[in-house]
């Protein structure tokens, strides 16, 4: 039973300083700092729960979607949860169509952000107090009431209402069995940890040795900066891995289109599954032009984690921009937007890898993977969730990963709780970690 009017909304900024240690670092962002806005929801219902809500963000940016946070919390302080779920479209429209907020988005940037962390939030409470880890509270709702969540305005000339129900609908079969695949050998994964761009050789070779050991079978690489570089890292992995290994690469936006084909025919020897994010985000013609030239090499176009909202994954799919699509938990507006694309992606049948690591990303993102293969897209065949081992340490309810796949999470909610300690201490500036880093000369 859902309960509680919402009495207080607390956003706050959460950075870890990973660019010290070059962690995460790639071909645009030399330098970041994992970090959060951070939302925790209460109510005045009497069973102590909260709910815990975050989106990805790098260091300086977190300040900007606190603010947006800040700015969203007048349309959920005082509301009813029952009410909220009980009309989720309604609720993610009133949002998303703040008449003065929307000028800054609409649904993209910083007040997007802002959204999923909100609503990430709210989703994490409804699953607890319904005593359920997200993608089983997913995968118990019957295709009318998960349709009630999803906002299908700009959409419908790719997806109707009527066909997400039946393709939700279809989903209903063999649903048990997938369940118990999940709960007994869990989502295959692949890991980004070995080949940052800022690692040296030697720290590549020693993490891949390692992670070859833990089982892990696919790898994906930093490319982009340097054309020499790259196949010298392309290189190293691919004689470490072997030929029968996947390996991806990723170029986070670095490249016009004609020097994205250009580079990566260069880097084809290393028989690369997909490149990931060759040109701007928002470029879908480009990406279009580069799958198309790509074909004959077999190397497929992966974006997503960058890509603002479910318009933008349509267009990419009805243009044949992508071949593999990355969705983020936190980049689109939250469970809501993310089921939206999921269907989509099951109507034009374009195999969903999800963008995870970050922050919380893998936290939370598992929970929508392992409910898009019970009840949407019904198959493994060419998927695989991104993982990366950083941060893990810092949430309530970590990731669990078992041969390089992630199990289904047993604990109540999104996975997104931060332990309090650490959501202390990392807090910008006034957490004693960045005291200290702050005062080094
Ligand atoms: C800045 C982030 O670490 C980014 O490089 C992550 C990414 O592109 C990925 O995980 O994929
Ligand atoms: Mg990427």
């Amino acid at each position: 039973m859902v309960r509680g009017r919402i009495t207080g909304l607390a956003v706050s900024d959460v950075r870890f300083p990973t660019s010290l240690g070059r962690h995460g670092s790639d071909a645009m962002h030399p330098d970041p700092d994992y970090s959060a806005a951070y939302v925790v929801i209460e109510t005045d219902a009497r069973d102590g729960l909260k709910g815990y809500g975050l989106t990805f963000t790098l260091g300086k940016g977190t300040e900007v979607v606190v603010c947006a946070v800040n700015a969203l919390s007048i349309h959920v302080v005082n509301k009813d949860l029952e009410e909220i779920v009980s009309d989720f479209r309604g609720f993610y429209r009133q949002l998303t169509s703040d008449g003065q907020l929307r000028w800054i988005g609409p649904e993209k940037g910083a007040v997007h952000l802002a959204t999923a962390a909100v609503l990430n939030a709210v989703w994490d409470l409804w699953a607890k107090q319904e005593g359920k880890p997200l993608w089983k509270l997913l995968v118990d709702m019957d295709p009318k009431q998960l349709l009630s969540c999803i906002d299908f305005r700009y959409i419908t000339d790719a997806l109707t209402e009527e066909e997400a129900h039946e393709i939700l609908q279809n989903g209903l079969l063999g649903k048990k069995e997938r369940e118990e695949q999940m709960l007994k050998h869990g989502y295959p994964a692949y890991t980004t940890s070995c080949a940052w761009l800022g690692y040296p050789d030697q720290q590549l070779k020693q993490l891949c040795t390692e992670a070859l050991k833990d089982g892990w079978t696919r790898f994906k690489v930093k490319v982009g900066d340097d054309l020499q570089d790259d196949i010298r890292r392309c290189r190293l992995i691919r004689e470490m891995i072997g030929p029968d290994k996947t390996l991806m690469l990723d170029a986070n936006q670095r490249w016009e289109v004609k020097e994205a084909i250009e580079w990566v025919t260069k880097l084809a020897e290393f028989k690369p599954l997909w490149i990931e994010e060759p040109t701007s985000p928002d470029d879908i013609l480009g990406h279009a032009a580069i799958s198309k030239a790509l074909v004959p090499l077999g190397i497929g176009v992966a974006t997503g984690e960058q890509c603002h909202n479910r318009v933008i994954f349509k267009q990419l799919l009805q243009a044949k921009a992508l071949s593999y699509l990355q969705i983020d938990s936190c980049r689109l507006g939250s469970v809501n937007e993310n089921l939206s694309v999921l269907l989509m992606a099951k109507k034009f049948q374009i195999p969903v890898c999800p963008h995870a690591g970050g922050v919380g990303l893998c936290e939370l993102v598992q929970h929508l993977i392992i409910f898009d293969y019970i009840s949407v897209s019904g198959s493994l065949e060419n998927r695989m969730c991104e993982y990366v081992d950083h941060l893990h340490e810092h949430f309530k309810y970590p990731v669990i990963i078992k041969k390089a796949s992630y199990l289904p999470p047993q604990d109540a909610g999104y996975s997104t709780e931060m332990k309090e300690d650490s959501a202390r201490k990392y807090q910008f500036p006034q957490g004693e970690i960045w005291q200290k880093l702050l005062s080094k000369p």
